[in-house]
């Protein structure tokens, strides 16, 4: 054990991921989707801490942390397990889930978390396993999982594991809007209708953040309508996000029902957040890692 562990290790930031667009281009003979994304990360986070101890448990705080007290198999303590069999260590520790990402929302905050804990515990327990092995054992904890281990921007294919570097991303603000209302991702799947979207066709990079709106555009969120369809409130986030002042482009992210706006900076994208109904869960900021 390092000394780092000993005192207990700073806590993992685990950011929200946002799919720009989502295409479902097949589908597998298991039944998965074949998917097409651009995932952003932004600067909306949960965070999970660790301490030393000999039994392996998690504790959960934080406004969205209620929403999973009832969960028996929480991704963090999955994770950790998953570690440590393939490490051939005995899982150990006082995890802290401080949980501020809607559970069940489209931006992957159960994800985040189970990568934020194998990045953590990677270190923690000195494992020392390298980013390739650490995205392949996430693969097995969810489709998100993977992107979620770097947490930076990437384009998504294969049902989540094949990652790509994503184009060069300019400055921008993003809002991020949810109605409250719990969209599980196999119900959405299991609604969708229609058939597959091609492969988008992307540049090198985007200089401004209007110019990428425009050509994200031409993209879609092919689970859109579906989740729609089970949670009509989709549709009214989606209005209110448009009016906003400066926003570029509005899009439900992942299986929803959490929805996105793209503005030209941070400070626009706080601003229009806090126009929004209180009733929701809303949050304005910049991509994650962005100076401000
Ligand atoms: C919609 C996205 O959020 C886009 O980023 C992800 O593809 C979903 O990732 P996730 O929540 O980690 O999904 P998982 O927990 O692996 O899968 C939940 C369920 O969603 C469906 N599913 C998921 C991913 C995928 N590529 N095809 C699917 O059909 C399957 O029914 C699966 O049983
Ligand atoms: N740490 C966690 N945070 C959130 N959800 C968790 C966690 N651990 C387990 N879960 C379970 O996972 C489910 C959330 O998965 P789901 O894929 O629907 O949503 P999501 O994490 O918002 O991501 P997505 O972008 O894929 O929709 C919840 O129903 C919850 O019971």
């Amino acid at each position: 054990m390092t000394a780092a562990g000993e005192a207990g290790s700073a806590p993992e930031a685990a950011p929200a991921k946002v799919n720009l667009y989502l295409h479902v281009t097949g589908r597998r003979a298991d039944g998965y989707h074949l998917l097409d994304s651009l995932v952003v990360f932004a600067g909306a986070a949960d965070s999970v801490g660790y301490a030393p101890a000999q039994a392996l448990s998690l504790t959960l705080a934080g406004p969205e942390g209620a929403a999973l007290a009832a969960e028996p198999d929480n991704l963090v303590l999955r994770a950790a397990r998953l570690l440590a069999a393939e490490a051939g260590l005995p899982p150990t520790g006082r995890l802290e889930l401080e949980k501020c990402l809607p559970v069940a929302s489209g931006i992957g905050g159960g994800s985040a978390d189970a990568a934020a804990a194998l990045r953590l515990l990677n270190t923690a327990w000195d494992v020392g396993f390298a980013p390739a092995r650490l995205e392949a054992l996430a693969a097995r904890l969810g489709a998100d999982v993977p992107v979620c281990v770097a947490s930076a921007a990437a384009r998504m294919e294969g049902v989540g594991e094949t990652l790509s570097a994503a184009p060069r991303l300019p400055a921008c603000g993003l809002v991020l809007a949810n109605p409250r209302l719990p969209l599980p991702t196999p119900a959405v799947f299991k609604a969708r209708r229609g058939g597959f979207t091609p492969r988008a066709v992307l540049p090198e990079g985007w200089d401004d953040a209007a110019t990428m709106a425009r050509d994200l555009a031409v993209c879609r969120n092919d689970l859109e309508d579906a989740a729609i369809g089970l949670c009509p409130e989709v549709a009214a986030v989606l209005a209110a996000l448009r009016a906003l002042p400066g926003c570029l482009l509005a899009r439900m992210s992942g299986s929803g029902a959490t929805c996105f706006a793209l503005f030209a900076d941070a400070a626009q994208a706080r601003q229009g957040a806090g126009m929004l109904p209180e009733a929701w869960w809303r949050w304005g900021g910049g991509l994650y890692g962005a100076p401000f």
